[in-house]
Formats: structure tokens, C-alpha cells, sequence
């Protein structure tokens, strides 16, 4: 399959880059940047030199790139794939958006949260979080892969909302990024004084990935669905832990929670289990596309407390997308993508 990286200079691109290297059947013909055209790729991201050796293009004749490409995966700012999802419209290229621009059903709840019109509402899309879309995934001109947080959060959440076991209007995820999650533009909180040894909070009450989560739990649960969450920046570079909270319907034991989570996800490689009691770490998920996930319950409370970690750059981003992709071709969704995090 030829497939192209828009906005490869970014973190998310790159990281798409080292994932692609080593899958049997991708080949990377064109990567984009808007402030580095003519540029080596390897000289902006020294860890890909002697493996790409690929000279930056604009996006500016993207019917080419779109002519020249099976896949073309974006890994831009929103705002910018739905541009190139209207131009590549009538051409049989597919696309996965590593962005929001494709990720909401209704497109009004996009424009609320992005504050962007939507120029391409009509766009045949779906929900790329491979787990719980993969039948919809197999056969879309237009993938919207999920978000960072949203992956974590969702695939932490989902067995329980889908068995009806929680009341899916108590939620609360709270959780905590490294900030590759923010991209690779220097910020002033992103800079190290600000950043290191320091740990808080941002957006609270109006983070963009709320509407995200709020979107597939009401598919799952069938009820219409809003929940709190509160994301954390933390000083490391990749991961992310979600601690997700939920009150049990009356009459929800313990066996009945494992149970959910044993049924959606026992055959599921890149979900590990850590059961009961367990506590996933970001290390144990880094550089991988696995999310690990361990729940508990406070009898107290009667909530359930589920924890779940990924890499934000991996399953929170590239992985996810070329396990989508892989979804998308009828390829084994492990191709290319079952490799042993990096430990410690
Ligand atoms: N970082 C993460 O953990 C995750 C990111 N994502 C999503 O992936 C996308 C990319 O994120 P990330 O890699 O972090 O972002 P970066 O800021 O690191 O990279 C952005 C990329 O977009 C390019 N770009 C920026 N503006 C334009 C423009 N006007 N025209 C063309 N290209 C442009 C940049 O090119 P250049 O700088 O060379 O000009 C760069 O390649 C975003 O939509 C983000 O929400 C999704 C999940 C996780
Ligand atoms: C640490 C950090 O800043 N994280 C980003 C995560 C969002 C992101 O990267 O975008 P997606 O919606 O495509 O996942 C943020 O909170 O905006």
C-alpha cells in the first residue's frame, strides 16, 4: 500500500514514520510540512536518519499526493484535514485523520467544542477506535481516529457502559498526559523550567475531548451521556493514565464488573487485563500500542475506580492509526504494531 504522511514534522507524524518503517506492507511516498518544505525529514528528526531519506513537500498540489496514495494519514492541527478530506473527495484514496476534524457524528457538537465551522459535514466517516468500531472501520473512505485522552478514557469505560453496569451520568475521568500530547511547537507551559517538577491541571469543565468520550459512551450505553473530565499535564514525555470513576447501578457485584471487562476485551491483543486490583503504569505501555487496564471497587461508595494507561503517541495516536489501517486493508490489525514496549 503507498501511503502519505501529512504534517509528518509533527510529533504525531513522526511518530506514524517509526511505526510505518517496519510494517511488510506500507510504503511511505510522501511526507508534508507547511514551514519545512524541502527539507530532509532525518534532519529534523535525526532518530530516522539511514532509514528515510524523504524530502518535505507542501500540501499545496494535494490532488497529486492523493493520486499518488492509497492511504494518506493527517497529522495536522483540526481545521485542516476536512480541507483535505473535501479535496481528495472524488478521488479512491482513503484517509485517516489523526485530528478531531472527522472524529463527532454530528458536526454542530465539532463546531461548539472547536469553535470552527465544519466545511465538509456530509463527509462518509467513522469513529476510528479500532476495539469498538472495528466493522465500520473495515470498509470507510474516511477514518477519524480517536483522541489521546478519549482512547484511554473509552476503552476504560466501555465494557461497563455497554452491560449497563454504571450510571453512565456519574463519570468522572481524570486523568494525566505527558506532554508530547501537546505537539512539538515550543509553549511557554511546555517550556522545561515551567513544566518540570511541577504537575497541574488545564481546561477543566471544557476540555475538547469531553463531547469525544460523551459520544461513544452513549453509543455503548444507549442513554444520552455527560460526564466531568479533568485532564493533568505531567512532566515526562509520552503516556497516559486515565483514572476513570462511575457509580454501580444497584446490585452490581464485583464478578459481575470482571465479568464486562473479560467479555469485551479477553480476545483483544493490544487490551491487557491487569484485573481486579491492579495498577497499570505509563512505562509498562511506552512505545507500544497496548492499553493496559485494571479496575476497583470502593464498597463504601459503591463506584468502580478503572485505571488505564496508554501511549498517547502510540495508541493515543499512530498506533491506533495504522491498527485502523490495518483494520481497513483485511491485514492482521497486528502488522507492524506488535512490538514489546520499551522497559524501564
Ligand atoms: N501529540 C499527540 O499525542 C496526539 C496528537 N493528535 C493529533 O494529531 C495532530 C497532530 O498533532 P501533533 O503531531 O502533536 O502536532 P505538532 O504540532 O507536533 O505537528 C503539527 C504538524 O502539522 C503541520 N502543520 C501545522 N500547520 C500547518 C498548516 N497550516 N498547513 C500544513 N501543515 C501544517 C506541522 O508542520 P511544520 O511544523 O513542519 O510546518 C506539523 O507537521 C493534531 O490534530 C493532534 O490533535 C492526536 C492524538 C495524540
Ligand atoms: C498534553 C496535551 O496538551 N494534550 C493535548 C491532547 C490533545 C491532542 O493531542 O489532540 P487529540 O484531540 O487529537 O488527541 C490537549 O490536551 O489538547
Amino acid at each position: 500500500m503507498k501511503v502519505s504522511v501529512l504534517g509528518a514534522t509533527g510529533y504525531a507524524g513522526a511518530e506514524l514514520l517509526r511505526i510505518l518503517y517496519n510494517h511488510p506492507q506500507a510504503e511511505v511516498v510522501h511526507v508534508t510540512s507547511e514551514s519545512h518544505t524541502g527539507e530532509k525529514i532525518a534532519d529534523l528528526y535525526p532518530h530516522l536518519r539511514g532509514l528515510y531519506d524523504m524530502v518535505l513537500e507542501s500540501m499545496k498540489d494535494i490532488e497529486a499526493i492523493g493520486k499518488d496514495s492509497d492511504f494518506v494519514f493527517i497529522g495536522l492541527p483540526h481545521g485542516h484535514a476536512m480541507k483535505v478530506g473535501r479535496a481528495l473527495r472524488d478521488l479512491p484514496v482513503r484517509i485517516i485523520d489523526l485530528g478531531a476534524d472527522y472524529r463527532f457524528r454530528d458536526t454542530s457538537v465539532y463546531e461548539a467544542w472547536y469553535h470552527v465551522p465544519h466545511t465538509d459535514p456530509e463527509a462518509e466517516r467513522v469513529y476510528g477506535l479500532a476495539e469498538l468500531y472495528r466493522d465500520e472501520i473495515r470498509d470507510a473512505k474516511i477514518i477519524g481516529n480517536a483522541g489521546c485522552f478519549t482512547t484511554a478514557s473509552i476503552l476504560a469505560l466501555a465494557p461497563l457502559a455497554r452491560a449497563h453496569l454504571i450510571d453512565v451520568n456519574t463519570i468522572i475521568v481524570d486523568a494525566k498526559s505527558g506532554v508530547s500530547g501537546a505537539g512539538r511547537s515550543p509553549k511557554q507551559a511546555n517550556h522545561f523550567p515551567e513544566l518540570y517538577d511541577n504537575f497541574r491541571a488545564y481546561n477543566v469543565a471544557h476540555h475538547r475531548h469531553t463531547p469525544e468520550i460523551e459520544q461513544a459512551i452513549t453509543d455503548l450505553s444507549g442513554e444520552a451521556t455527560v460526564i466531568n473530565f479533568t485532564p493533568h499535564l505531567v512532566p515526562m514525555s509520552r503516556g497516559i493514565l486515565a483514572t476513570c470513576y462511575a457509580t454501580l447501578k444497584e446490585g452490581v457485584t464485583p464478578e459481575l464488573v470482571d465479568a464486562a471487562f473479560e467479555k469485551a476485551y479477553s480476545k483483544e491483543f493490544f487490551i491487557r487485563l491487569l484485573g481486579r486490583g491492579g495498577y497499570p503504569s505509563t512505562k509498562e505501555v511506552r512505545g507500544s500500542n497496548f492499553c493496559d487496564i485494571a479496575w476497583h471497587i470502593d464498597e463504601r461508595t459503591h463506584r468502580v475506580i478503572v485505571l488505564s494507561a496508554i501511549d498517547n503517541l502510540v495508541k493515543g495516536a499512530a498506533g491506533q492509526a495504522v491498527q485502523n489501517f490495518n483494520i481497513a486493508c483485511g491485514f492482521d490489525e497486528k502488522t507492524g504494531l506488535d512490538f514489546v514496549p520499551m522497559y524501564p
